[in-house]
């Protein structure tokens, strides 16, 4: 079943700049997906589309099948928010802020449950405490707990853990994992590349109000594993030798470099069988590196592509 559904959406804002600019994605219930993009891609903007905080200018959005404008009570039922933003009452308790948020929703008191978020988040020992004597971390923590505590079938996280610390990084990752076993679809953003790794079963790029790109986790990961070896020679070479042919090389423009393209994760690269054949052709080699394709020249890559789009 789709979850979300996000449909041509566009957003132009006051004064005119369009931060949105044609917006469509599919997500399924339970799927986890990490949105990324470079700051001002309009990642803070789409969820706000989404969870009803901002309207679009154009296009629908739906939330287990309700409108987020015409039905938006019923789609934010479903959705829980954890901003980017720390925006908490800083005298209140933490367990009140936390129940406070579920009474908003109109849910039942349900202490068990409160207790169980907390104790998940490590805040169970700090409940008592007023939000102002926390910590960043902890804040951002109280922040999640209120996006749980009314039990939403779609979680959204913008950007979750950023600026905190590896311990919170890792807890977030496995409040995040036990959600999913629970059927809650996750959206989050996030500029780092090894948390989408970690958690996303697919991973969605944008810039400038556009998607770019939605794959699948492991169908990017393996791009991403792709690597580079590089063989600088002493002496030009006109070609390839055709004894080398079978290894797909690519001799550059200077006519000195020989390139391979290789995937790091593969059990066997044909390295040792490359260089024996160099060797073997008779080529003096001058020094070899290697290079990764990472996720930011992935994201040069298309931004460079929709530029050349955006011109012609
Ligand atoms: N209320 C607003 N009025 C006018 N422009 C806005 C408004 N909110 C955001 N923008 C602009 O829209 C663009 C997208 O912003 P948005 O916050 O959605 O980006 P983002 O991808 O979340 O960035 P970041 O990673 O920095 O949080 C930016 O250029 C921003 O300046």
């Amino acid at each position: 079943m789709t979850m979300v559904e996000i449909s041509g959406v566009k957003k132009r804002y006051e004064g005119g700049f369009e931060a949105l600019r044609g917006v469509d994605l599919m997500i399924k219930e339970g799927e986890i997906l990490a949105l990324l993009g470079p700051n001002g891609a309009g990642k803070t903007t789409l969820i706000s589309a989404v969870c009803g905080i901002t309207l679009p200018t154009e296009g629908t959005i739906r939330v287990g099948g309700h409108d987020v404008v015409t039905d938006y009570r019923a789609a934010r039922d479903l959705i829980g928010l954890v901003p980017q933003e720390i925006n908490l009452e800083p005298f209140e308790k933490v367990i009140n802020t936390v129940r406070f948020t579920r009474g908003l929703f109109g849910k039942a008191r349900n202490d068990a449950l409160i207790e169980d978020v907390l104790r998940k988040l490590s805040l169970w020992d700090k409940r008592d405490s007023a939000v102002k004597e926390l910590s960043g971390g902890m804040k951002r923590r109280v922040l999640i707990a209120k996006a749980l505590a009314h039990e939403p079938r779609v979680l959204f996280l913008d950007e979750p853990t950023a600026g905190v610390d590896v311990e919170l990084r890792r807890d977030m990752w496995e409040v995040v994992a036990e959600l999913k076993r629970q059927g809650v679809t996750i959206i989050l953003t996030t500029h780092y590349i090894e948390e989408a790794e970690a958690i996303a079963d697919r991973v969605g790029v944008i810039n400038r109000g556009q998607i770019l790109l939605v794959e699948e986790k492991d169908a990017l990961m393996a791009r991403l594993g792709q690597k580079e070896l590089r063989i600088d020679l002493s002496d030009p070479l006109d070609a390839v030798p055709p004894s080398l042919e079978e290894f797909d090389l690519t001799l550059t423009e200077d006519r000195q470099r020989l390139v391979y393209t290789y995937h790091s994760g593969a059990e066997r690269t044909g390295i040792g069988r490359l260089m024996a054949a160099v060797a073997s052709a008779g080529l003096k080699v001058r020094d070899v590196s290697t290079a990764q394709n990472s996720l930011e020249d992935i994201f040069v890559g298309l931004v460079a592509e929709q530029e050349e789009e955006d011109a012609a």
